[in-house]
């Protein structure tokens, strides 16, 4: 019998005012148009124990209209997990388009790897197995990467986002667009810190400190926007 992966449950990240809300956006505008590739990579993700972790659709939605709005052709992404957002990236970009895809954990990469090749996308990957920030060390010492990308999505260790920021105002073009993940914390950015739970207390701080640097940073232009658990847009304007 014929699955369907419309209906395999996206849970909300507990930003908007109601589950049934997150619902509705998902079964009105994102599942009705989310490519059959990502479905099924999604439906893959859901048993994995921590499948919380994958990129939310609503959030791929726009990124995916964004790396097209800016034509991106050379991009980067750190934290790859299953692939949600490296499959979604990779559809979005030209064939000859380029994903440098960093992450330590190369097992969990190779449990979307099936499905990215189905696609017919892999050749667009570049897959690096490392820490993340050495990686991009690496990309810096070759001056020819140096404003050679379109668009960034970071979504890995939050201890690092502002370490990743700095390198990227130096690989991303100016006019390019990088696209922080996570950047409510399940809501817990506006909580006070007796309010908020014991797993979530040093990722909202970690969050709540980005977010400061971030929006005093003059190179970029932002929007934090609800999609998901929250995302950072920056445009590099200098
Ligand atoms: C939230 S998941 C990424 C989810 C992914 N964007 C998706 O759509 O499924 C975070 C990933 O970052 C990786 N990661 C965490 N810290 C890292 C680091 N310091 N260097 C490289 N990868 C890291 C983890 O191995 C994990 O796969």
């Amino acid at each position: 019998m014929e699955r369907d992966l419309k209906k395999i449950p996206s849970p909300s990240k507990g930003l908007l005012s109601s589950e049934e809300l997150y619902e509705y956006i998902l079964e009105t505008s994102v599942y009705p148009r989310e490519p059959e590739p990502l479905k099924e990579l999604r439906h893959v993700t859901a048993n994995h124990p921590r499948a919380l972790m994958a990129t939310a659709p609503d959030a791929g939605q726009i990124i995916s209209m964004l790396l097209q709005l800016v034509n991106a052709k050379n991009t980067i992404e750190v934290g790859v997990f299953t692939g949600y957002s490296l499959l979604l990236t990779a559809l979005s970009i030209p064939e000859d388009g380029k994903i440098t895809a960093i992450d330590m954990n190369r097992e969990s990469y190779e449990i979307g790897l099936p499905i990215i090749k189905k696609a017919g996308v892999e050749h667009k990957i570049d897959f690096i197995e490392s820490e993340a920030l050495p990686a991009l060390d690496r990309l810096l010492k070759d001056p020819s990467n140096e404003g050679n990308f379109d668009f960034a999505f970071i979504d890995a260790d939050k201890v690092n986002y502002w370490n990743y920021h700095e390198r990227l105002m130096k690989l991303v073009k100016v006019g390019g667009i990088v696209v922080y993940d996570n950047t409510l914390w399940g809501g817990s950015v506006a909580m006070s810190e007796e309010d908020t739970p014991e797993f979530r207390k040093q990722g909202r701080q970690l969050t709540i400190e980005f977010n400061r640097l971030i929006a005093a940073d003059p190179r970029v232009h932002i929007s934090l926007a609800p999609y998901g658990d929250g995302i950072t847009i920056c445009r590099r304007i200098s």
